[in-house]
């Protein structure tokens, strides 16, 4: 067995960086930290209104720094000197401009206070004008690069947030000498880059956000690009050819950054990913199995033997790219733009009379953060005791525009079905319901494109954290669903990963079995709800359906 025993694991949500610290020996977990972002928490440098969700590096660095000198108090000084390797799961698609020496602009002077040269986090959806651009294109003739990600481009990927930033904000044009990933650029600044030509793109995210394939030899011809804008041409030759799977080491920690963290420059950094990608490898992920990634939003996982899907494109998802998941194997994503972020709005609705500041006082202000900590809690209680009928209020899940089946920004949220009766726990039950019909579209789709979904694994914050979500979407998907038994699956994921980068196990596969941490529980549907909740489902669709052709 190689001498390396301990491993770190970093998981970038969207409101927060959870790190874990593990012996990969005995697939144990000795500590564990969780930072939130500070700006982010501010709502600095968003706008919700427009859709601008923005997140400045520094909110990053901290983050890793604070979170990862937690986990290294908490246990004995020897470990740290164990510490074979740190992998990393981001959120994406989440691009940051850099200068040709692979700074984010964002961290120079000039630029400090600059959304634009901020990161543009994955459920920003300002580019939804160039995205259009991007699909209108790849319908001409020989022009069919989507066929990978599901025949439509979105707007929360990377060309299209890259070519809105170029347009929106002409000096980041001036100094940005490329687009980077989230996934991308931690491990290039552990390991002390200083050259954005030598940038290693990770598989995961170049397949499912940049339009990369082993079949395109890369990227699409820049005919595609410079046909969409000859501006995007210059970035699309300056992306690179290589891309690297998630076990490969991508160099080892900086003197810099060793010094910070009070670790070795004997550490590997892992090649990064997206987060739910390691999430489900935490999650220990089966071929056939769709693995839910449940948390502000959903992303659905799956991973099938390349030669089962041989010819098939399945229409309407985010992709299925060679190597994304696990390599040796095709990885299939679909998801949800709003799930939990569907109940965070509920709540701030609710607290929006104590969250005012002209009514603050110390003892408003201490209510509004009970509050803020209970109320989600008390919600699902008082909504797993209501009656079901099939006059319900009811609600559309699409308050971040659509991800999945059919990427679709425009989509809108709706709450219908209200009455004077209607109650607080009745809006909540009817949001809840929405998003596992949301997440019932999903499987639907996946299965009428021809692939088998042989079960339903939950994984993520939600899945820990609510037991009413979890029996509604066994109800609605009419399956059981194995519940992980842990919480923080993208940080363990990203701990099997660093275990294969220093060589303390072969293949992901091997450090699962050794790793993982199994299934807590398997919640069934309650057959008595299958015709009411088809019943429902079907309304769902025909609201869902109104809502298309009034666009028209
Ligand atoms: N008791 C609860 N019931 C349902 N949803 C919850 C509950 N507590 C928190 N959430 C939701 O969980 C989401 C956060 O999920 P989590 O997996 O922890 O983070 P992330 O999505 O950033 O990785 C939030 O959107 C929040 O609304
Ligand atoms: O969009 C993707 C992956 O495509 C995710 O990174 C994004 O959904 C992250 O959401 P969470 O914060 O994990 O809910």
């Amino acid at each position: 067995m190689s001498k390396n025993r301990y491993v770190i694991g970093v998981d970038f949500g969207t409101d927060s960086v959870r790190t874990i610290l593990m012996d990969a020996w005995e697939g144990e977990m000795l500590s564990s930290a969780v930072c939130l972002y500070e700006r982010w928490s501010k709502g600095l440098y968003c706008d919700a209104g427009k859709s601008q969700f923005r997140q400045h590096p520094l909110d990053y660095i901290e983050g890793l720094t604070t979170s990862i000198k937690r986990c290294l108090k908490e246990v004995d000084v020897e470990v740290r000197k164990q510490v074979g390797a740190i992998s990393m799961a981001m959120t994406g698609s989440t691009p940051i401009a850099v200068d040709v020496q692979g700074t984010p602009l964002a961290l120079l002077e000039a630029f400090s206070d600059n959304p634009n040269a901020m990161f543009v986090l994955w459920k920003d959806h300002t580019a939804i004008r160039e995205a259009d651009e991007i699909n209108a294109i790849s319908k001409q003739e020989g022009m069919d690069y989507l066929k990978y990600v599901g025949g439509i481009y979105s707007s929360e990927w990377y060309w299209a947030k890259l070519l809105h930033m170029l347009r929106a904000d002409k000096k980041i044009g001036e100094v940005c000498y490329t687009w980077v990933e989230h996934s991308d650029w931690m491990p290039f600044l552990l390991t002390g880059g200083n050259d954005a030509r030598k940038i290693k793109r990770n598989a995961c995210a170049a397949g499912h956000k940049a339009l990369w394939s082993a079949a395109f030899g890369g990227l699409p011809a820049i005919d595609f690009f410079t046909s969409i804008d000859p501006v995007l041409g210059i970035y699309a030759e300056r992306y690179g050819n290589k891309v690297y799977t998630t076990d490969k080491s991508a160099g080892y920690l900086c003197a810099e950054w060793a010094e910070r963290l009070g670790l070795s420059t004997k550490v590997q950094v892992g090649i990064g990913a997206i987060d739910a990608h390691v999430g489900a490898v935490g999650g220990e992920i089966k071929p056939y199995y769709i693995s839910k990634v449940i948390g502000t939003s959903t992303c659905d996982m799956m991973v099938v033997p390349g030669d089962q899907m041989e010819g098939l494109f399945v229409k309407g998802i985010c992709g299925q790219v060679n190597d994304s998941i696990i390599p040796g194997m095709v990885g299939l994503e679909a998801g949800q733009s709003a799930f939990g972020d569907v109940y965070s709005w509920f709540k701030d609705l609710l607290l929006w009379p104590l969250a005012k500041k002209s009514f603050s006082d110390a003892d408003t202000d201490r209510l509004y953060r009970e509050l803020e900590a209970e109320l989600l809690r008390e919600l699902n209680d008082a909504a797993s005791k209501l009656p079901l009928y099939i006059d319900a209020p009811f609600a559309l899940d699409w308050f971040n525009g659509r991800r999945t089946p059919d990427a679709d920004p425009t989509r809108k949220g709706l709450i219908g079905g209200l009455s004077l009766g209607t109650t607080a726990p009745d809006i909540f039950r009817a949001l809840v319901e929405s998003t596992c019909f949301g997440a019932r579209a999903i499987v639907e789709r996946i299965e009428s494109e021809g692939v088998k979904v042989e079960g339903v694994q939950a994984i993520g914050g939600i899945s820990n954290k609510s037991p009413f979500v979890m029996q509604l979407l066994a109800d609605i998907l009419n399956r059981p669903i194995h519940i992980a038994a842990t919480e923080q699956v993208c940080a363990l994921g990203a701990c099997m990963f660093a275990a294969v980068v220093c060589n303390i196990y072969a293949t992901v596969e091997e450090a699962s079995v050794n790793m993982g941490s199994g299934v807590k529980e398997i919640v069934r549907p309650r057959s008595e709800y299958k015709e009411l909740f088809d019943q429902r489902y079907a309304q769902y669709l025909h609201y869902g359906q109104l809502q298309q052709d009034n666009k028209k």
